[in-house]
């Protein structure tokens, strides 16, 4: 009579089966590569393919003999075919131009000698949300210049959520606003809205901004796209991270890789605050892309005695600079006037981050 085997000897028994059904997987895998590099070749859009796996599953219900029940063998094997999708999509997916994958060194923008991103010191983007008055422009940038601000802000095309809310000063604005910020050596930045304006903002402006309302207009984001300046793109107010690295892609898949991207407050359920900002999505952008990520307190937070705590935390999770509304007179201010700082504000604010701002900040 044969003795009966050992748990020791029937475990390893099972452990060579376990080798043996890796070999067979990793081989299975293998050849799955290759099926999903033929699919991208032939340029199918889905590498899924249902009728497939429901065949396989039909064939291995009939081949099935026991012990296992039909219903485990096809778990397993599901589990099989889900992997191996992954496989063939990873492999085969196009890797995006704004990818550290595609590019792994920091994108670092030079504009005019202006820089931003990678080891440049945090930059600040300062000046009213809308330009309304030669004064007013003059003032807030002679102020800013003073402070050693090189970037100057200021709507000329306002988003307005009623459409009988002042809606900017429109082309008057732009000479306005480049003419001021060119007198104080400043770079001028500004909103475009719509694809027909891009030309003559581009004109004026040393920098494009796509707000967040238009993250996904992508008819202006090919059109900035093919623009030659640089672009400053918004995070829409709905937009996961992919959608936002999405539109950005737009932007440089037409051949512009200068993108800036601003993180500026999601909506969410708080009231609190006007948005929800949202810091993991600074780092996240930071990791995943090689693009300058720079952080607009001022309408994140959509309170003025929040812009300080913010602006910190910001530069310490990574942010390549921080976008901040400042207007000589808030309380008059033609939009926004809940959330723009005045002068003595701006100077108590910047006095607060001045430790953070002098070296660059990296995560
Ligand atoms: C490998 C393929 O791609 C996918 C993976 C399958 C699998 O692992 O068997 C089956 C169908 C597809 O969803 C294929 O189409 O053959």
């Amino acid at each position: 009579m044969t003795q009966p085997r050992t748990i020791e000897d029937l475990r390893s028994e099972v452990d060579q089966i376990n080798r043996d059904l890796l070999r067979l997987l990793s081989q299975r895998g293998a050849v799955v590569a290759q099926i999903g590099h033929a699919k991208t070749q032939e340029g199918r859009p889905n590498h899924y393919d249902p009728a497939r796996e429901e065949q396989q599953l039909k064939e291995l219900e009939a081949l099935n003999e026991g012990p296992f029940t039909t219903a485990a063998v096809k778990a397993i094997f599901k589990e099989i075919f889900k992997a191996s999708l992954d496989l063939e999509e990873s492999n085969d997916k196009k890797q995006l131009l704004v990818s550290r994958k595609v590019k792994s060194d920091d994108t670092v923008l030079d504009i005019d000698g202006v820089r931003i991103g990678g080891d440049a010191p945090p930059i600040i983007i300062a000046g009213p949300c809308s330009i309304e008055s030669e004064e007013q422009m003059e003032q807030t940038a002679a102020f800013l210049a003073g402070k050693g601000i090189k970037i100057l802000r200021g709507g000329a095309y306002k988003p307005r959520t009623s459409p009988y809310g002042f809606q900017g000063m429109g082309v008057d604005g732009l000479i306005l606003g480049s003419r001021v910020a060119k007198e104080q050596g400043m770079l001028f930045i500004t909103e475009v809205m719509d694809t027909r304006d891009v030309e003559i903002v581009a004109e004026h402006a040393d920098i494009l901004q796509v707000g967040a309302r238009n993250m996904h207009n992508f008819a202006l984001l090919r059109e900035v796209g093919r623009a030659r300046r640089p672009v400053l793109l918004k995070r829409g107010l709905s937009a996961t991270i992919e959608e936002w690295l999405y539109a950005a892609e737009y932007i440089l898949s037409e051949g512009n890789p200068e993108v800036i991207l601003c993180e500026r407050g999601i909506r969410t359920y708080e009231k609190w605050t006007r948005n929800t900002l949202d810091l993991s999505a600074v780092a996240l952008a930071k990791q995943e892309t090689h693009l300058p990520v720079i952080v607009d307190v001022t309408h994140a937070a959509g309170r003025r005695d929040l812009l300080i705590p913010l602006a910190k935390a910001a530069l310490a999770v990574g942010a390549d600079g921080i976008h901040v509304e400042v207007h000589p007179s808030p309380a008059t201010a033609l939009s926004d006037n809940e959330q723009q700082l005045d002068f003595a504000g701006y100077d108590r604010f910047i006095g607060a981050l001045s430790a953070q701002l002098k070296q660059p900040v990296s995560v």
